[in-house]
């Protein structure tokens, strides 16, 4: 092994590698090698003879921690069952799954999102009788996930918010359900209020690793930090100028906890870049010389020169993706680069439409990392809240969903008296509709009664079948049928059938993916409870095999990943850096805020290993309206030897033989024109 390592890595990786007892920390610009340390430590660690369930790595992304886990089997050659290698959240799942009845929850809870939590938020409102029109969601959000992860105090709130985070939080724990920052929260609670469990914690997890750590929240700081204390060998990895979280709360100022609460440590250098050009490597160097707020560090590749950057100026953001597109194909051609060797790296969301539309036209296949998952649409979710129900029949926002979904003649009427009821009696909607039956005096029809009752047992039935562990997919497939979902499309969307058929597709989908979770011989207790868990915490997209895909995603995304071709999209001002970003921060620090985009911008040109393109529009169309771009001020800041700026792509000439040509095409794809002009 030793051998090996020493062919396999330079001399300060080695003694990274080699180093674990102890704290240990290493702050090392992009693409030095710092998780390439982390998985040959692991390798390290199992070929001295060290319990791969004492070893526990803390990353990022699923996809991260799903490469990490590979890397060491490909080094190991062994089976990681035991092995923890996870994102933060994940890890706190399964600290939960064990131990949540401790703090007064009961088992099989559920894991609300984003979409989840603005149900509740508005559910809640309307109780507390305030009008919609005032709710701003995101801002709701974000400050109540700021009073839950503690970066503003309870004092800080203004006082017509209070009562609303109060009925979230007891409406949470009336449904039984969590949001994303309960799944570090918690574990935190538990550690603080059982310390047996945390002794449980610290005593099986003697050697801790934390990958990107400068994106780390606070209070994953603490979680992490009280597991470590146990052994004190922890070893965490960063780049403070990658940092791109700190809208979420991650902080740079965890780098100098760490220093200060682990003051014994050992800190290693890595100053070889191995992933990049020296073209790119100068260029994200001279870039990121423009922070003040960092920590000066040596980079230098081994490969010097390599082809020139090149920024392109197409006419609007139809061309720039048909450029692209032309661009990638031409390169698959002429110098054999594969489509999952491309990453089209976008700054927002939204700039993925007009790219996915090209990439269909063009037959190239993709994955989008990063956007609107799989889960999110209509029918998955809907599927999806059956199932939670089944597994929690008290989470009231899945129920609520789907009480009338399809229709089984529980409407707003019966609703209401279910809902006053669940009021007065203090208990889930589940409780209420429980209650009302036995109660011989309520006020229900007959009709009605026996439609709640239809639908309670629809619930009770296969509540066992999907806790049983065994045929979950089949058991969902029958549900489906069971409902009869598809005349729900049907009927929905009478006059599509296409859609209705395509949804139908997804949901195919979706259940052929409870199976292959089912039958992967790695998941050891599969329920539909994890199984719940795991797309919750994930996006499906993630999942998805991405042999022979351009991969699309955003920059944030991208992270800690890398790709022989980059194109790095709109690199327009205002897009990157983010007009939003710059005003309208939590905190609305303007030089503060122009950083963070900096760091996102080196983030970004340092995935490329061979070349980087670059594109910004003249013209972009934003909520229907063309406007006219500038290029990014940070492309300024890129020496002028490193980036070749292409001549702005001619506006095209209007003949008349194009209109009779795009006339005659228009006429063949959609039929005659309309008489009326609209
Ligand atoms: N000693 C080495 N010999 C050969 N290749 C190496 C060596 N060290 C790192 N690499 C390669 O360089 C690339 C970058 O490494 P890695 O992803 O570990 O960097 P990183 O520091 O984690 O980057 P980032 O900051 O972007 O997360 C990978 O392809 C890795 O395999
Ligand atoms: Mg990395």
């Amino acid at each position: 092994m030793i051998d090996h390592l020493r062919r396999a890595l330079n001399p300060e990786q080695f003694t990274a590698v080699t180093t674990i007892e102890g704290p240990v920390l290493i702050i090392a610009g992009a693409g030095s090698g710092k998780t390439r340390v982390i998985t040959y430590r692991i390798a390290y660690m199992l070929s001295e003879g060290i319990n791969q369930s004492n070893i526990l790595a803390l990353t990022f992304t699923n996809k991260a921690a799903r490469e990490m886990e590979e890397r060491v089997k490909e080094l190991t050659g062994k089976k990681l069952r035991q092995l923890t290698v996870s994102t933060f959240h994940a890890f706190g799942v399964q600290i939960l799954k064990k131990h949540i009845t401790r703090l007064g929850y009961r088992e099989n809870f559920s894991i609300y999102d984003t979409g989840d939590q603005i149900s509740l938020i508005k559910e809640t409102a309307r109780e507390l009788k305030i009008p919609e029109e005032k709710m701003d969601y995101s801002k709701i959000l974000s400050l109540f996930s700021r009073i839950k992860t503690r970066r503003v105090t309870w004092r800080e709130v203004d006082d017509s918010f209070r009562p609303l985070y109060k009925e979230y939080l007891s409406h949470l724990r009336l449904y039984n359900a969590l949001d994303f920052d309960d799944l570090i929260a918690l574990p935190i609670q538990l550690f603080e209020e059982h310390p047996d469990v945390l002794e449980e914690y610290r005593s099986q997890y003697r050697y801790i690793m934390v990958d990107e750590f400068q994106d780390t929240s606070l209070l994953q700081y603490r979680f992490m930090k009280l597991i470590a204390d146990g052994s004190r060998n922890i070893c965490v990895v960063g780049d403070d100028d990658q940092s791109i979280y700190s809208w979420r709360g991650a902080n740079f100022e965890n780098i100098l906890n760490f220093e200060k609460d682990f003051s014994e440590l050992r800190e290693i250098k890595l100053e070889q870049n191995y992933r990049s050009t020296g073209t790119i490597l100068d260029a994200a160097n001279s870039v990121i010389a423009n922070n003040k707020n960092r920590k000066i560090k040596q980079l230098w590749s081994g490969t010097q020169g390599g082809k020139p950057i090149e920024l392109y100026q197409p006419v609007d953001e139809k061309a720039e993706a048909e450029f692209i597109c032309d661009m990638i194909k031409t390169l698959a051609v002429k110098e054999g680069i594969k489509y999952h060797d491309v990453g089209v790296l976008i700054r927002t969301n939204a700039l993925s439409r007009s790219l996915e539309e090209s990439f269909l036209a063009a037959n190239i296949p993709y994955k989008m990392s990063g956007g609107t998952s799989f889960f999110q649409r209509q029918e998955i979710k809907d599927i999806i809240c059956y199932l939670r129900t089944i597994t929690n029949p008290d989470d009231d926002i899945s129920l609520l969903r789907i009480l009338n979904t399809p229709r089984r003649g529980i409407g707003k009427k019966t609703l209401e008296v279910i809902t006053t009821h669940a009021i007065e009696l203090g208990s889930s909607l589940y409780g209420a509709m429980i209650a009302l039956l036995e109660d011989a005096q309520n006020p229900l029809g007959t009709k009605t009664r026996s439609d709640i009752q239809d639908f309670l047992s629809l619930i009770d039935e296969y509540r066992p079948k999907l806790l049983s562990g065994k045929r979950l997919a089949d058991s969902t497939r029958q549900l489906i049928q069971e409902i009869d979902y598809w005349s729900h499309l049907v009927q929905e969307f009478q006059k599509n059938d296409k859609v209705a058929k395509w949804r139908m597709r997804n949901i195919e989908i979706f259940t052929n993916s409870i199976e292959d979770y089912e039958k992967d011989p790695d998941n050891l207790n599969p329920s539909i409870f994890s199984y719940l868990n795991r797309i919750t915490l994930s996006n499906r997209d993630d999942e998805d095999d991405d042999q022979g895909k351009v991969n699309l995603m955003t920059i944030h995304s991208a992270k800690g990943l890398e790709h022989e071709i980059v194109f790095l999209v709109g690199v327009e001002d205002n897009i990157i850096p983010h007009q939003r970003s710059l005003t309208e921060n939590e905190e609305g620090d303007f030089d503060a805020n122009m950083e963070e985009e900096r760091r996102l911008f080196y983030v970004a040109i340092t995935r490329a290993k061979q070349k980087l393109f670059m594109t910004a529009c003249q013209q972009r169309r934003v909520m229907r309206e063309s406007i006219s771009c500038q290029i990014s001020p940070f492309v300024q800041e890129i020496p002028s030897q490193l980036i070749e700026i292409k001549e702005p792509q001619a506006l095209p000439e209007f003949t008349e033989e194009d209109a009779d040509s795009v006339f005659s095409m228009m006429q063949k794809r959609f039929g005659p024109p309309a008489q009326t002009a609209e």
